[in-house]
């Protein structure tokens, strides 16, 4: 089977250096192209899915339309979930990256960005939740994450919905973020939480798995042409 996870293209915040997280940026330009571009490699790899996850942010949801158009495959079920949302990046949404590096240093900028398991500043709920998550019980959930706490929440995600039609015999591709792609990755790869924080997932490129029928690694290929 199939396993394919894409990061979105650039977005608008990440063209301008923005902590973005549960913000929902739409994508730039280049992000657009990186999309159509991957969508055109998948089809070139006759790869066909039998089913497609992606998350309830814009810049993810475009990404995914644009895969599927360019691979002549707008007409597959796809699945929205804020579980395979970017991990949220709690006070510093909306901070530029570079300035907040400037005012704290880049030690502790790199370990909010990168450790498994230390949280960024808390947001406040009316920061934290838009309305399309006023059918969760958001007092519960963090207004700020760490890759441990996105793991916690994409693995029943993965559990639930990804591992059963793999499981099944099915291709399924997965159109996320960089922080919810690396905590499902810690966990298919079996990376340690020290070797996680050298991870680092690239915009707009196919992370192509042959997967057995136990859920191994049989085989890992990125496919990019830029
Ligand atoms: O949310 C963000 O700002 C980016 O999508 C990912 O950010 P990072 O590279 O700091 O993890």
């Amino acid at each position: 089977m199939k396993l394919v996870f894409i990061r979105h293209g650039e977005s608008e915040l990440n063209l301008a250096n923005v902590f973005t997280g549960w913000l929902d940026p739409k994508l730039s330009e280049k992000g657009r192209k990186e999309a159509a571009q991957a969508g055109k490699d998948l089809k070139e790899a006759g790869i066909e899915f039998d089913y497609v996850h992606t998350s309830v942010l814009t810049r993810a949801n475009q990404t995914c339309n644009i895969v599927l158009e360019n691979m002549d495959r707008l007409y597959l079920p796809v699945e929205k979930n804020w579980r395979l949302n970017e991990r949220h990046y709690g006070a510093l949404q909306g901070l530029n990256k570079a300035e907040t590096a400037k005012k704290y240093g880049d030690e502790q900028v790199h370990i909010w960005r990168r450790s498994y398991d230390v949280r960024p500043p808390q947001a406040t709920d009316e920061q934290a939740f838009d309305h399309r998550y006023d059918h969760l019980d958001t007092r519960h959930m963090l207004a700020g994450e760490c890759l441990k706490d996105t793991l916690a929440r994409t693995l029943p995600y993965w559990e639930d919905h990804i591992a059963p039609q793999l499981k099944d015999g099915k291709n399924v591709l997965v159109v996320a973020h960089g922080n919810s792609l690396r905590s499902l990755i810690k966990h298919i790869e079996n990376i340690s939480d020290e070797d996680i924080m050298g991870v680092e997932i690239a915009t707009g490129e196919p992370i192509v798995y042959d997967i057995d029928e136990n859920l191994n690694i049989v085989n890992k290929t990125i496919l990019y042409k830029k």
